[in-house]
């Protein structure tokens, strides 16, 4: 789904934040052979606008770069600030077998052609992203963890982050510095041809305390099926049973929240992509 809101400087009116903020209305009408077609209102008074956009598939990419045509025509010179809280593509950030294209670099010129003001994102997949997107704002990942630590807490007190694989380490370790909460590596072990994954590692003994398992995706979720399994396996061997809590910033859940929530007591996302509610949004 897009959005557009105009943002308009109101210093000299009696509007106490000094700006209004007003929807600019779009219509997207597919055509029976497949093509899109964008209108958007022209006429809303806008010092800047923003667009927010979540981008499932290719039809919503080929949306958001008309809407932004659109825009240009109707709002010559304003300038645009683009929210897209996932960024797709970013997974495939490098060339892994010969002959692959590099997605992450297709879909980053993409956006950066389109000359948007501020490119603003959500938690990116790895440092590639960041690498590659003009004028990138990434948002603060913190207050989103904070809150589903907070409804962990009142469960129960002491709480470990996972890193579920090497990919999230960096990550994890970061927020897990900011938040001083002790850190678990756990290894994914992937076939890079077939992208099957085929197991998971966790490194050292599991602290007494919950854990929570932090990565920015959950897409069918055998990541974290995979380390629930692992980490069951390893508290039966040593008799603890520390529950186990998954966040994700992106929530996609491609396949669904059963199996997860047959390994994970509670799921935070910050992302909702379904409209099942037994993921927490934080
Ligand atoms: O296992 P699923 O949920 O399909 O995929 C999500 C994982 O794949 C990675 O790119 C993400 O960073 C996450 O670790």
């Amino acid at each position: 789904m897009i959005s557009i809101t105009a943002v308009a400087n109101t210093k000299h009116s009696s509007d106490a934040s000094g700006y209004a903020r007003n929807p600019v209305e779009m219509k997207v009408l597919k055509f029976p052979g497949g093509e899109l077609h964008v209108t958007v209102e022209a006429g809303v008074c806008a010092d800047e606008l923003e667009l927010k956009a979540h981008l499932p598939n290719a039809d919503a990419v080929m949306t958001l770069l008309m809407t932004t045509d659109a825009l240009r025509r109707a709002y010559p010179g304003t300038p645009i600030d683009v929210h897209l809280p996932y960024v797709p593509y970013a997974r495939q950030d490098r060339v892994a077998n010969p002959g692959e294209s590099l997605s992450a670099k297709v879909f980053c010129d993409l956006i950066n052609a389109q000359c948007y003001r501020r490119v603003v994102v959500q938690d990116p997949h790895s440092d590639v992203t960041p690498a590659l997107l003009d004028r990138i704002v990434i948002d603060d990942p913190l207050p989103a963890l904070r809150r589903a630590l907070e409804r962990i807490r009142t469960r129960s007190m002491n709480v470990a982050l996972v890193a579920p694989d090497a990919g999230a380490r960096k990550r994890v370790l970061k927020l897990a510095a900011h938040l001083e909460l002790p850190v678990v590596f756990a290894d994914k072990i992937r076939d890079t041809r077939t992208g099957v994954i085929t197991g998971t590692e966790i490194q050292g003994d599991l602290p007494d305390c919950a854990l929570l398992v932090v990565d920015d995706i959950c897409d069918g979720g055998r990541t974290f099926t995979e380390l629930a399994q692992t980490a069951r396996e390893k508290q039966n061997r040593s008799g603890a049973r520390q529950p186990l809590y998954l966040y994700v910033t992106h929530g996609i859940f491609s396949k669904g929240l059963d199996a997860l929530l047959d390994g994970y007591a509670a799921i935070f996302t910050r992302n909702n992509w379904t409209s099942d509610a037994r993921a927490i949004q934080v």
